[in-house]
Order: structure tokens, then sequence, then C-alpha cells
């Protein structure tokens, strides 16, 4: 696909493809058509960039508490979303063994209990050992810290799914 089919589609179509760049967050690519027309991939990346960065401190949190647990619940009872699924896959995470579950679940909690947001981390960059690794490092961490960061490691999975949907076609110009 490239930008000018990008351009083309109805917002409808732009949602149906484009609505989960931001995990259980289509208000966001929604709220971004009004900029078509995208001068490129690194454009609508930006446009959803800066619409982050405008939201309260609230919005963002509960941008992040859109996100699902690694290795959590509804990775084990199949309710992640097929973005969600295939970045805990690559991370080897539908791969634990039942003790690594409860490490990686009793970890998450003690997170969630700590900042009131899950632990968010781009998993398609790093694998089960140095995420776990790097969940208890940011345990110690401040809270605006790990706001910050957190949001940081969104827009890295944001970049990803925007480059799988739209450089998988060899046609792209983008
Ligand atoms: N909690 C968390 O980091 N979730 C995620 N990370 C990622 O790459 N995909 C997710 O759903």
């Amino acid at each position: 696909m490239d930008i000018n089919a990008v351009n083309a589609l109805s917002y409808e179509d732009f949602l149906e493809i484009f609505g989960n760049v931001i995990e259980k967050c289509p208000i966001i690519p929604a709220a971004i058509w009004i900029h078509r027309p995208f001068k490129s991939l690194a454009d609508i990346e930006a446009h959803i960039s800066d619409f982050i960065d405008s939201l309260p401190e609230s919005g963002k949190e509960g941008i992040l508490r859109c996100h699902p647990d690694l290795a959590g619940r509804e990775l084990q009872s199949g309710a992640l979303t097929r973005d969600s699924q295939e970045e805990q896959h690559a991370a080897g995470f539908t791969d634990l063994r039942p003790e690594e579950v409860s490490h990686m679940r009793s970890l998450n909690s003690e997170y969630k209990q700590r900042f009131g947001f899950p632990f968010i981390i781009c998993a398609r960059l790093s694998g089960k050992r140095d995420i776990t690794r790097e969940l208890q490092r940011r345990l110690g961490d401040s809270r605006e810290a790990e706001r910050v960061r957190a949001i940081g490691e969104v827009k890295k999975i944001c970049a990803l799914r925007l480059r799988n949907l739209v450089l998988s076609d060899p046609t792209n110009k983008l």
C-alpha cells in the first residue's frame, strides 16, 4: 500500500486497517485522520505521537491501561488482540513454563500496584528474559519516569505495527 492509497481510504476503511496501532485505542487513528493527506508513514507516526503528547496525564495513563499484561490472563485465555498475540509470541511469552508464568504474574501485579498502570514494553524488540529483567529493574523507578517510559514504548509498538501494516506490500512507496 503506498501513501496515496492510504490517503484515499474512507475513514471507515482507515479505522478498519489502522484502528489498533495503539492497542484498543481506535480514537487515536480516528482523530488523526483529519490530517490527510499524509506525506509518508513517518508523517502518520508523527501525528499519532503529537496527539498522545497533547493529552493530559490522565489520558496518557488511560492509553497505558488499555494494554494487556505480558503473559497475563488474556494470553492464557486467547483473548488478546491479534497484534498483541503476535508480539507476545515473538518475545517468547506463548512458550513459558508454569513457574515462569507465575513469576511474570507476580511481577506484573507488583508493578500495577505500585504505579496504577500495567508494565509496558515493546515486546518485538526484546526476548522474554531481557523483558523480565527490565520489569524487575523498572519496578524501582519513579511513577513519573515510568509513565514517560511506558508512553515511549507505546510509540515504539505503534511504529512497528504501522510498518507491518503498510510495508508488507512490496510495491509500497512509503
Ligand atoms: N504490556 C505490554 O507491554 N503489552 C504489549 N507489548 C507489546 O509489544 N504488545 C503488547 O500488547
